[in-house]
């Protein structure tokens, strides 16, 4: 047999080789580069990009790098990019009831309406009193049992959004409903083994039967559905057995429910209450978590925090929602924590209905597009030391607040999140009261090894979708 050493004898073979190169590239387009730098070249002006293109089985995935892209791309031109790509997955384990899932049409425009009708600004102050008596609860827990502070976290994020959607007192441990809506989102974050990334890519293989080799994701898929179709159905239908017998809490869905008036309205009800969960638990949790991470690991940001509350509320009570304007730094420091973690660090994925020219690079329809919220909030020309925990970066040379409200932590455009002021801006939300009331009343601090010397955590996040 030939051997590398015949190698140069054998010049045809080595052309052969070459042709075949040439003949059919392997990457007909290469693979893309983005230029960092504008450029003039043989008399062409080459702009900037600040788009990468990745394909991945043959999906075009674009990448946008900075904010004024995003708002460009997301928000200008919104007519062509607020579609989500199709996941085949998310359709077989029925987690399309999901608003955030949905594709854009007239399906999702009626969640959104909804959506926008109990989430809006002057609405989120109704769920001001809820807040508080939740808040008041897991200050309960911080106190008992410290150690669990994660918990009380996650406990006080579901207690407010269960309580506001259906009117019903969770249980600090093991909630039916909580429980029921906890498996659920785990099994839709474990969706992304071999066999669920291939029916995602290849669809046609959803028709293979359940007993067929290598069609384990359906059967996950099956299991899934159930959960699913509790998760929707047991909370709102107590809900309806206790405004039937009178004993019901006025709730968001309560309000609602006494206008349905058909199967499909009740439906869109029913998903929009349960994507409320899905939408707003992880997400809340994640910067009350970050929240206590800063915290241990910056102390001086604490210190200056406390100051503030001490100099304004003083030590007879504890700071509420009127006390928010006369507490910037508290204000700064929410901003902060949307910033210096983002929750979802490469926001969530826009899609492409037709295709579309920008900055002179050609954006296929039905590409995937994620905005990379992760630079967008490191990035050092906007932010000093990107990486330091400073809310003083929000104040102007006036002492006054600047109008950086750290927006793209919420998204872009016509799928910005609708439950922002619930979970923050500048209204009466849980973020605000959860740091406010917890630097009242706590000094968190670095635990000690055996010699006595403060171990300052690291930082590691897990690798957790936020949706
Ligand atoms: C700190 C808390 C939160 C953060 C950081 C956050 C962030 C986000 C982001 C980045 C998106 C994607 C927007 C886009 O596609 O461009 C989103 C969408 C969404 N969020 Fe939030 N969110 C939070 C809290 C909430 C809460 C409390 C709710 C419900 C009450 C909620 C409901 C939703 C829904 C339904 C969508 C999908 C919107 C659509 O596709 O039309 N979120 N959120």
């Amino acid at each position: 047999m030939p051997t590398f050493e015949d190698r140069t004898l054998l010049p045809y073979v080595e052309a052969l080789f070459r042709e075949i190169l040439r003949w059919r590239p392997v990457l007909p387009l290469g693979v893309s580069h983005a230029a960092s730098e504008e450029d003039i070249y043989k008399g062409y002006y080459i702009p900037k990009s600040n788009l990468v293109h990745l394909r991945i089985f043959g999906q075009h995935i674009i990448v946008v790098n900075t904010y004024e892209d995003a708002i460009e791309l997301f928000e200008k031109r919104s007519n062509i990019y607020s579609d989500r790509p199709h996941l085949e997955m998310i359709y077989l384990m029925g987690w399309d009831f999901n608003s955030a899932l949905k594709h854009y049409g007239d399906d999702w425009r009626q969640h959104r309406r909804l959506f926008q009708q109990l989430f809006k600004r002057e609405v989120s102050i109704e769920y001001q009193p809820i807040q508080t008596r939740k808040v008041n609860d897991m200050l309960y827990g911080l106190l008992t049992t410290p150690e669990d502070f994660i918990a009380h976290a996650k406990t006080v994020t579901a207690a407010i959004i269960v309580s506001t959607m259906y009117g019903h007192d969770i249980t600090p441990k093991n909630d039916y409903f909580v429980t029921l809506a906890e498996t659920a989102l785990a099994k839709l974050r474990e969706a992304v083994f071999p066999g669920a990334l291939a029916v995602n890519a290849f669809p046609i293989l959803k028709y293979l039967p359940t007993w067929f080799p290598g069609a384990g994701f359906k059967r996950f898929a099956l299991g899934v559905q159930d959960l699913v179709n509790q998760m929707l159905t047991v909370p709102i239908e107590a809900l309806e057995k206790r405004l039937a017998d009178g004993t019901a809490q006025p709730c968001v869905s309560s309000s609602i429910l006494e206008d349905c008036k058909s199967k499909e309205e009740y439906e869109v009800i029913e998903a929009v209450a349960a994507t409320a969960y899905a939408g707003g638990s992880d997400t809340t949790v994640s910067v009350i978590e970050t929240f206590f991470l800063a915290m241990t690991m910056f102390p001086e940001a604490q210190k200056k925090a406390q100051d503030e509350i001490d100099k304004v509320v003083g030590n007879g009570r504890m700071p509420t929602y009127d006390d928010r304007e006369s507490l910037p730094l508290i204000e700064a420091f929410v901003r902060e924590l949307l910033r210096w973690r983002p929750v979802t660090p490469l926001g969530v994925w826009h899609a492409s209905t037709e295709e579309d020219i920008y900055n002179g690079y050609y954006l296929p329809k039905g590409a995937t597009f994620f905005p990379n919220v992760w630079a967008m909030a490191h990035n050092p020309q906007k932010y000093d030391r990107p990486e330091d925990f400073n809310p003083d970066r929000f104040f102007g040379n006036d002492s006054k607040l600047n109008d950086d409200e750290v927006p793209y932590a919420f998204g872009f455009g016509r799928r910005l999140c609708p439950g922002r002021y619930m979970a923050s801006a500048t209204l009466p939300n849980q973020i605000w009261l959860s740091v406010a009331t917890v630097l009242a009343l706590f000094n968190i601090q670095r635990t000690k090894d055996a010699d006595g010397n403060e171990v300052c955590p690291e930082g590691k996040y897990c690798d957790e979708l936020a949706l």
